[in-house]
């Protein structure tokens, strides 16, 4: 284990949404190429919301080498993968079904065991470790990137407020059957995995941001499920955020772009 203190997050606060979009762009592909060099490989975690949106400035561009991604779920609703409410099915809507990626490089869940969330989750956890563990031999998968979204009450993948799975220390892959949000069904990577990714992204767009950020980011002591990503040395923390989602922020780190 890291003796480094988590860095700081880096905050980049955009003027537009589209200038945002273009950004994140730009730093995905530069986290791919630096996976690529060194492992052959990209590793990446998507989650649902807006997010998927927010990765359109990949389409269509050819510096994208969709044949080495690896692609997993940060969370995902137990629900058949043509359910209206499937983090895969609003995925492959906005983003794979657009672009050349391979269909056995995105790893969904196994529906055959919808009625089992813990064999579900555990299948999905076997997934990772497919992935991971042979090839890095680590405790933890390192994603290369993990892209994250953040609910009105702080949440983040399916880790919500009060919630015992903030505690979870050993999975990788936890399910839970009691969301606030519905649905109630859904599995999600557990904070070890969050926190040992090189690069962890939150998107976060619009006013309806504004409130819940600043209290991610600024009191960071009261414990939300978005104010516990704290990657482990070297991983990193970003924020991605438009100005009208950074309007009450306070942190001094915000480093404002336009
Ligand atoms: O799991 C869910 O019920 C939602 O997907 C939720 O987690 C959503 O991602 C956040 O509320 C962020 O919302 P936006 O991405 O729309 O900002």
């Amino acid at each position: 284990m890291s003796h480094h203190p988590p860095n700081p997050p880096i905050i980049h606060s955009f003027a537009s949404p589209e200038v945002l979009i273009s950004s994140l762009a730009s730093f995905i592909l530069k986290a791919q190429k630096e996976a690529i060099d060194k492992k052959g490989r990209f590793t990446i975690a998507l989650s649902g919301g807006s997010l998927p949106k927010q990765l359109s400035g990949l389409i269509g561009n050819p510096a994208v080498k969709w044949d080495m991604w690896q692609v997993f779920y940060a969370d995902e609703r137990v629900v058949p993968l043509t359910d209206p409410d499937s983090n895969h099915l609003l995925c492959s809507t906005e983003l794979f079904n657009k672009v050349p990626i391979p269909k056995e490089n995105i790893h969904t869940i196994d529906t055959s065991l919808l009625s089992d969330l813990e064999e579900l989750s555990d299948a999905y956890e076997k997934e990772l470790i497919k992935e991971f563990a042979q090839k890095d031999a680590a405790r933890f998968p390192v994603f290369d990137v993990i892209l994250l979204g953040m609910g009105p009450d702080g949440h983040t993948a399916s880790l919500f407020p009060g919630h015992e799975l903030l505690a979870e220390e050993d999975r990788w892959v936890a399910y839970i059957e009691d969301s606030p949000k519905p649905p109630p069904n859904r599995i999600t990577l557990t904070y070890p995995v969050i926190n040992h990714a090189l690069r962890v992204v939150f998107v976060a767009v619009g006013a309806g941001k504004a409130e819940i950020l600043s209290e991610v980011l600024d009191s960071p002591e009261k414990g939300l499920p978005a104010s516990r990503v704290k990657p482990v040395h070297p991983g990193q923390l970003f924020w991605f955020v438009d100005e009208a989602a950074a309007a009450k922020l306070q942190v001094a780190s915000a480093e404002f772009k336009l």
